[in-house]
């Protein structure tokens, strides 16, 4: 049986970013996507042009209908806009025992507001605890801890503040930390182990959904019965690809290849090619 993945997101009208990008992830990862739509954005590679948020009650009536018919995998939560939303969802997904990754989407790369300020607390109160991974980058988990990151150092500090709130695990995206050349995310358990996963940065201004991209891979991974380091590592070379790939799409920040792991297993096999 192919395994069903959920994403619950906001839409992006120009495929990059939201649940398109998270379900051309999932179809490429072998798995059957399904989409729960938080809010409507009227976007391309330029930026944000308007957003429209879906009423929290249809919100849980979409829900409802793929948690009452599908035997979900595993989950993974992207842009939840309001406090509303938020704590509507997460009742509902309380009473799951589903894997949930958790991608706490607040800004998008052109500057405008995919979580409002007034969600935040709603956010660290009611969904953080129900995460089983979170993949904050540091702009957000700098916003979710107070706190200001610049070291490799402030990166583990900021890890432990969010492992306090409640995730098993945590995995930092590193790639805005300026004495990490290459791209390195690291990830944090309670127990106080810490994975590292690396790969070269790559010089390009195409990297619009990248966060959903990986975001969605792990989840696909997740599904499909992988330990959450292979789901990390597969992770990590489905975005590498994507964004090394790129197919030079639209006239500001482009899209990533969701096509790409698949071309490179393709040719080589093995799609481990950095
Ligand atoms: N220019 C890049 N080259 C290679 N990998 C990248 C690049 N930008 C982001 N990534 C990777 O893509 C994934 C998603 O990152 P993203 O959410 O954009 O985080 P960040 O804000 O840390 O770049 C992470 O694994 C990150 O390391
Ligand atoms: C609808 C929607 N959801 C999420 C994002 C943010 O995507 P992200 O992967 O963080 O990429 P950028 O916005 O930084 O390009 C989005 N833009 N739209």
């Amino acid at each position: 049986m192919i395994p069903v993945t959920l994403t619950i997101a906001g839409s992006d009208c120009g495929g990059g970013a939201g649940i398109q990008a998270d379900l051309k992830t999932f179809q490429e990862l072998q798995t059957f996507g399904t989409s729960v739509i938080t809010a409507l954005t009227a976007q391309n590679t330029l930026g944000v042009h308007d957003v429209q948020a879906v009423p929290s009650d249809f919100v849980i009536a979409q829900l409802n209908a793929i948690l009452d018919d599908f035997d979900v995998s595993a989950i993974k939560t992207g842009m939840l806009f309001s406090s509303d939303i938020i704590r509507a969802v997460s009742e509902r997904l309380q009473q799951e025992k589903i894997p949930l990754i958790i991608d706490p989407v607040m800004i998008a790369k052109g500057g405008a507001t995919l979580l409002k300020t007034e969600a935040m607390d709603a956010m660290i109160t009611h969904l953080l605890p129900l995460a089983t991974i979170l993949t904050p980058n540091i702009p957000e988990a700098e916003q979710l801890t107070n706190t200001k990151i610049t070291t490799i150092d402030d990166v583990h500090q900021a890890a432990a503040l969010l492992l306090q709130m409640g995730p098993e695990m945590i995995i930092m995206k590193g790639g805005h930390i300026a004495e990490d050349h290459a791209a390195t995310d690291r990830l944090y358990f309670k127990d106080g182990r810490v994975l590292t996963y690396s790969s070269q940065r790559i010089a390009t201004k195409d990297t619009h959904g990248t966060g959903c991209t990986f975001s969605a891979a792990i989840t696909a991974g997740i599904a499909y019965g992988l330990n959450v380091d292979e789901a990390i590592k597969q992770a990590k070379d489905f975005i590498f690809h994507a964004i090394s790939d790129g197919l030079g799409i639209g006239h500001g920040h482009g899209p990533t290849n969701h096509f790409a792991f698949n071309n490179a297993l393709r040719k080589t096999g093995d799609p481990d090619a950095h």
